[in-house]
């Protein structure tokens, strides 16, 4: 296995890539907000949108997810809690546009986002 630095070197590629195409929506993965390389990126070459959900609702749409790796822990809590405190500021930093999605459902949010995104 190559490990996390590896993945996060091709995670940095591919978005260096992915942000010179035009046209696209581009979901990253959670972690990717911890490169300033990645951070500049995304910033100067698209809109950048933070969908903010707290810890609490992290863990209840997390609980059944296989597919996560940092999460594969026997405390995923404390992982969530300790995530969030480093990366939230940092998606603010270079979020065009925040939405908090706690109380609302998928449909909601993009109905929010289309407006939003109007509104630049
Ligand atoms: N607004 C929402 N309301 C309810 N469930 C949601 C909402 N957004 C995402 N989910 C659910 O939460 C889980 C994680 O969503 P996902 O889009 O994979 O998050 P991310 O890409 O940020 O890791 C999925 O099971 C998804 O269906
Ligand atoms: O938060 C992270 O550091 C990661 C989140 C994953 O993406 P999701 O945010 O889609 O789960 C994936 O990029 C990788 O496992 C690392």
């Amino acid at each position: 296995m190559e490990g996390e630095a590896g993945f996060r070197e091709r995670e940095e590629q591919s978005i260096d890539d992915l942000t010179q195409m035009s046209g696209i929506v581009l979901a990253t993965g959670g972690g990717v907000i911890m490169r300033e390389s990645n951070r500049n990126h995304l910033s100067a070459r698209g809109i950048v949108v933070y969908l903010c959900t707290s810890v609490e609702q992290q863990l209840v749409r997390t609980a059944r997810d296989k597919n996560r790796p940092l999460l594969q822990a026997d405390n995923p809590e404390k992982i969530l809690r300790d995530l969030f405190a480093v990366r939230d500021p940092l998606y603010r930093s270079i979020a065009d546009i925040i939405i908090e999605t706690d109380q609302h459902n998928p449909r909601w949010v993009v109905q929010e986002l289309k407006k939003r995104i109007k509104d630049l």
